[in-house]
């Protein structure tokens, strides 16, 4: 039994998640990785401008929320729980999310990754370390104010289920009370992008694109 820190971890994923252990043996690619996680609360134009940043710079595109909803539509064991706590804009337990993650850059092929709607909380962020061993290469905090962002989910028209008033109250008070704390800490770390994301979306690309290009 290793003890070392610095031993290579082995990430003993379930099978439900269709990757066996023994494939976890040697330290994969994605090990390696250079990861951006991109934050901002509900509505702030994180998918937007990340399905962005993927048309000009080589990076895949993980957008947390996207892999739970499709945990739920693949008919996992999970999928209840997961949808039950999407619907009430709760955090799903981060040993399911850090998974999905991990599978998905496994998956890939890739090494460069940005990664949208994650950390949530610091138990999010805490797991991702333990698991995956990858620091941020900086932190995108899309700023935008509260009565915008309502008016863009309630007119996003993409049928989700949390896109609903009542619903998105409790996104806001989850982002400020679980989220705000995440983007603090890297703020502290010296990884924080802070972009003014009240702007229209061809002015905060503008942005995103100048720090991807002179920051990876
Ligand atoms: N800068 C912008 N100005 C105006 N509308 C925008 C801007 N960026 C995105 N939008 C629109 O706002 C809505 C929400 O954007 P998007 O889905 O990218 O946000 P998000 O941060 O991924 O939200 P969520 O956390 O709920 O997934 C979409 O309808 C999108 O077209
Ligand atoms: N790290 C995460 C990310 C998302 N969720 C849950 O999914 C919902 C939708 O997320 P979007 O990023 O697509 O808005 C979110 O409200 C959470 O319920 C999560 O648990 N953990
Ligand atoms: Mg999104």
């Amino acid at each position: 039994m290793e003890t070392s820190v610095d031993a290579p971890i082995k990430v003993s994923f379930s099978p439900v998640y269709g990757i066996p252990p023994d494939k976890h043996e040697e330290s994969p690619r994605w090990k390696k990785s250079t990861i951006v996680f991109v934050l901002g609360g509900p509505g702030s134009g994180k998918g937007t401008q990340c399905a962005n940043v993927v048309q000009h710079f080589s990076y895949t595109h993980l957008s947390a929320g996207d892999l739970l909803r499709a945990e739920i539509r693949s008919g996992s064991e999970f999928g209840a729980m997961i949808q039950g706590m999407i619907a009430e804009g709760r955090i799903v337990p981060s040993e399911i999310t850090v998974k999905l993650l991990c599978k998905a850059m496994e998956e890939s092929g890739n090494d460069r990754f940005i990664i949208d709607g994650f950390p949530r909380n610091e138990e999010n962020r805490i797991v991702f370390e333990n698991v995956a061993k990858i620091e941020p290469a900086f932190v995108l905090f899309f700023d935008c104010p509260e009565e915008e962002l309502e008016k863009r989910i309630m007119n996003r028209n993409q049928g989700r289920e949390d896109d609903n008033l009542e619903t998105i109250k409790k996104r806001f008070k989850v982002f400020v009370e679980s989220t705000l704390p995440i983007v603090s800490y890297y703020e502290s770390k010296g990884k924080l992008r802070k972009i003014n994301a009240a702007k229209p979306s061809e002015e905060v690309f503008e942005e995103v694109k100048y720090l991807f290009a002179s920051e990876t």
